[in-house]
């Protein structure tokens, strides 16, 4: 049988780090000497140093423990720190050219999805990247890696590090959190999910202020702790719900938090879906990530010509071509499916429908009652002031607040999704303008949350539970862009149903808000 030897090196940031992989024996050796800043984060140019001097020596080791010839070097092309990344592209090229063999040149985010799937045995799952410089949920459909949901600001990982560099704890702050959060008892800070992406930036600066004021540190562990990997959690079972899968992996150095592995574990066993989370040394950044992933790629034949190896420190997971998945994953369309699964059940009864807020028991129960009961009573404001700004939506007969549970008025024989037509698309156009006008957005408006009736007006919008007051021109661009996504995911012509709403929209809303919706579309993610 032949065997597959692949050297591969890791420093995008702070880990210099070599492995030799051996896929017939699946024997993986890893070699690291971690960075540590003498004070504060991460110096680039410090960290860059580092690599310069530990890069050989742990290729070195590596290579001693490798049992035979190596096929191919593989490195971390990006993302990371522009001066690491560049002392570790030359190692590596230079390498590859003393030993005469191809390179791979390896996505990091990636490589830290991969490792999961790789380790798990899993077919398809959705990863959950939660690491120093990023966070994000990806899924893999027609050929790449897509991102479903994202932080809109820091990495998860670097967001608690801020803190505890607030509090003078020295770098890296995730485990020492861990650790102070066992002594804490929780306090409310400020939750930031946004459909699919979430956000960080208030979160820190309420923990940072909460300090100041002489909250205990341990309590403010704890609670950056529940919030932080509650919205994670949340995310991720969003996607799950979306995109009808039903394995997650984690991936990235926070991964590493016992707590957070805890949660997602709750939160796939209640569902009925398979978790997993690799080792912690595969967890945070290491080379053995970069061998396994390079060695699936060198097999797949996706080597690159020295002359095109260079570095990327923004390389993003969906630019990536998967050379080496073929299968083709049964389209189910981003954005259509329910939200029921994640987040409510919907029982209909005669004329009515109700909508229960279930208690999510991943989350600490101070933030699982706070969460339901704002959205429940987001819901119920946001669904009645669209209705006095002229926008179709079922009146709601009853709410209880206690059982966190809306009864609405039954509106329509179907969704929009299988009654599609351009004049209801520009309905639903005019419709986002009118209540984006009003201040707020709808936050989930996909082709399952209008509902068809006849008469008129025809088009019904429901579901408001997501949506939120804002006068950023990007939220009201972003709610137009999940209605097209969605169309796209449903319609055999979404193009001229776009434009359907889009003509709708712009009869009655702001122009501003078109233009920044191509922007949107011209950002990698959501090509
Ligand atoms: C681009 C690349 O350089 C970067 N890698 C990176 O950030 O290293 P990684 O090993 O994946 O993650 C390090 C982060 O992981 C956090 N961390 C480590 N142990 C932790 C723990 N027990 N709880 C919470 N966070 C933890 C650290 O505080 C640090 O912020 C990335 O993947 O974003
Ligand atoms: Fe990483």
């Amino acid at each position: 049988m032949e065997v597959t030897r692949i050297l591969g090196i890791e420093g995008t940031a702070w880990a210099a780090s070599a492995a030799v992989y051996d896929d017939t024996t699946e024997r993986l050796f890893v070699e690291s000497d971690a960075y540590q800043p003498a004070s504060g984060g991460i110096h680039p140019r410090e960290a860059a140093e580092h690599m310069r001097s530990a890069i050989p020596e742990v290729i070195e080791t590596a290579l001693d423990q490798a049992e035979g010839p190596i096929d191919a070097v593989a490195f971390s092309r990006g993302p990371g720190l522009g001066p690491c990344l560049r002392i570790v592209g030359t190692a590596a090229r230079s390498l590859a050219g003393t030993l005469d063999v191809p390179l791979v040149g390896v996505n990091h985010m990636v490589a830290h999805l991969e490792i999961g799937r790789h380790r798990s045995g899993f077919d398809s799952p959705i990863c959950l990247n939660a690491s120093g410089a990023n966070a994000h949920v990806l899924g893999f459909r027609n050929g790449r890696y897509r991102v479903l949901g994202e932080t809109m600001d820091t990495g998860v990982g670097n967001a608690i590090d801020k803190f505890t560099r607030h509090v003078g704890w020295s770098h890296p702050g995730g485990p020492k959190v861990e650790q102070a959060a066992m002594e804490g008892s929780y306090i409310d800070l400020p939750y930031v999910v946004k459909g699919m992406d979430f956000s960080f930036s208030g979160i820190m600066s309420a923990a940072k202020d909460a300090y100041d004021e002489g909250v205990p540190v341990e309590d403010v562990s704890d609670a950056l702790q529940e919030t932080i990997f509650a919205m994670l959690t949340e995310v991720a079972e969003r996607a799950l719900s979306l995109t009808g899968r039903n394995e997650l992996v984690l991936g990235g150095g926070v991964g590493q938090n016992k707590r957070l592995r805890e949660m997602l574990q709750e939160m796939a066993d209640q569902r009925g879906a398979r978790f997993f989370a690799p080792e912690p040394e595969l967890l945070r950044d290491n080379a053995g990530m970069i061998a396994v992933l390079g060695a699936t790629m060198y097999e797949a034949g996706d080597t690159i010509p020295i002359a095109d190896s260079g570095i990327d420190a923004d390389f993003r997971p969906d630019q990536v071509p998967v050379t080496w998945r073929s299968e083709t994953i049964p389209e189910r369309g981003d954005r259509t499916g329910s939200l029921e699964g994640a987040e409510a059940v919907v029982e209909i009864a005669g004329e009515t429908v109700r909508k229960r807020r279930r208690p999510k028991s991943y989350r600490h129960p101070t933030l699982d009652e706070r969460l339901r009961r704002d959205r429940t009573v987001q819901e119920v404001r946001l669904t009645h002031e669209a209705r006095t700004l002229g926008v179709p939506t079922p009146i709601v007969r009853d709410v209880d607040l206690a059982e966190t549970t809306i009864t609405f008025e039954r509106v329509g024989e179907r969704d929009l999704r299988d009654a599609l037509s351009p004049d209801r698309a520009r309905a639903v156009g005019s419709h986002l303008a009118k209540i984006h006008a009003g201040g707020f957005v709808h936050g989930d408006p996909t082709v399952r949350n209008v509902r068809v009736r006849e008469g008129d007006p025809e088009t019904v919008l429901i579901d408001f539970g997501l949506g939120y007051y804002t006068d950023d021109v990007e939220d009201y661009a972003m709610d137009l862009h999940v209605f097209e996504q969605s169309l796209a995911g449903t319609a055999d012509d979404p193009e001229s149903l776009a434009t359907a709403a889009e003509r709708g929209y712009a009869a009655v809303g702001d122009s501003a808000v078109i233009d920044r919706l191509r922007e949107i579309e011209g950002r990698g993610r959501y090509q």
